[in-house]
């Protein structure tokens, strides 16, 4: 389960990426903040539990973005991962777990986010946000 946080559902202007500090494989690399269902947890319940742990915040959750899969995107053989866009309710996110360093970058046009080295398997979901959060074209 990951989060795509944004600064407002309502008016999306910028994206919260979250660098990896373990494991060996992924450390360095930025990602969507979350983490695996626990026992007797819904999808949701268990990503707005990984974003007070990771973060230190309380989220909302918006819209799902939705994969190709009934699990999700695939990031392997074996996983799937379900994400949602959020926002932040209470508090200011902090890299308290399993991250050395935050960003809110701009979502506007440009290539600040893709620029970044994202765990390969998030590209294509990048790209679907994108195009979620794009804003209408003034004609
Ligand atoms: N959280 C997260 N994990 C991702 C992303 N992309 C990606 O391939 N993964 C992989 C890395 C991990 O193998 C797995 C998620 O594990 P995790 O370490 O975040 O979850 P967790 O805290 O519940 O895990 P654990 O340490 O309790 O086992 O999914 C992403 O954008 N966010």
């Amino acid at each position: 389960m990951g989060a795509a946080l944004v600064d407002s559902l309502e008016h999306p202007a910028r994206l919260l990426v979250a660098r990896r500090s373990a494991p060996p494989q992924f450390a360095g690399m930025w990602e969507f903040p979350g983490g695996k269902v626990e026992a007797g947890e819904s999808c949701e319940d268990a990503l707005l539990r990984e974003l007070e742990e990771e973060l230190g915040v309380t989220a909302r959750l918006g819209a799902e973005i939705t994969g190709p899969g009934p699990q999700g995107w695939p990031l392997n053989e074996r996983a799937a991962m379900r994400v949602w866009l959020a926002e932040v309710a209470v508090g200011e996110a902090q890299p308290l777990q399993d991250h050395d360093d935050l960003r809110w970058l701009p979502l506007s046009p440009g290539d600040h986010l893709e620029a970044l080295p994202w765990i390969p398997a998030d590209r294509p979901i990048l790209a679907a946000l994108r195009a979620a959060t794009a804003s209408p074209a003034i004609p």
